[in-house]
C-alpha cells in the first residue's frame, strides 16, 4: 500500500464517505503518533507537538500553513509557548476522511 505521505487529498465533496470502522483501525496504525477525539459528535485526529520556545512553535505552525494551502485542506492550530496542538477534520463531512489520514502523516514529515 502507498505509504500516506506520499498520497495527495482529494476534493472532500458533502456526499464523500466518512472512514469506516475497518478503515480507521487499519489507517490509525499508521500513524502511531496520533489520537481520535470527539468534538461535538465530530470525530477528530489530535497530536501535540513540543518545541523549545515560541519561536520554534510558530515556525512549525507556518509550514503547517503552507502546507495546509498546498493541499486544500486545514487543520485546526493551537499555538502555545513550546507547544502545538494539531487537529484534522473533514469540515464537509463533520468527521474522518482520508484526507485527513494523508495530512496527519504529511504534519509528521514537517519535523524532519
Ligand atoms: C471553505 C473551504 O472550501 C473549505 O474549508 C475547504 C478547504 N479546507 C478544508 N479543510 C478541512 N479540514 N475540511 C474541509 O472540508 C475543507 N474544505
Amino acid at each position: 500500500m502507498t505509504a500516506l505521505t506520499q498520497m495527495k487529498c482529494e476534493a472532500c465533496q458533502a456526499d464523500a464517505p466518512k472512514v469506516t470502522d475497518a478503515e480507521l483501525a487499519e489507517l490509525i496504525r499508521m500513524i502511531p503518533d496520533w489520537g481520535v477525539q470527539v468534538r461535538d459528535g465530530i470525530m477528530q485526529l489530535e497530536r501535540v507537538y513540543k518545541f523549545k520556545n515560541f519561536k520554534l512553535a510558530m515556525a512549525f505552525t507556518n509550514r503547517l500553513a503552507d502546507l495546509a494551502e498546498e493541499e486544500f485542506h486545514h487543520p485546526g492550530i493551537l499555538t502555545e509557548w513550546g507547544k502545538v496542538t494539531v487537529t484534522w477534520w473533514s469540515h464537509s463531512i463533520k468527521g474522518l476522511h482520508k484526507n485527513d489520514f494523508i495530512m496527519a502523516a504529511k504534519t509528521d514529515q514537517l519535523l524532519d
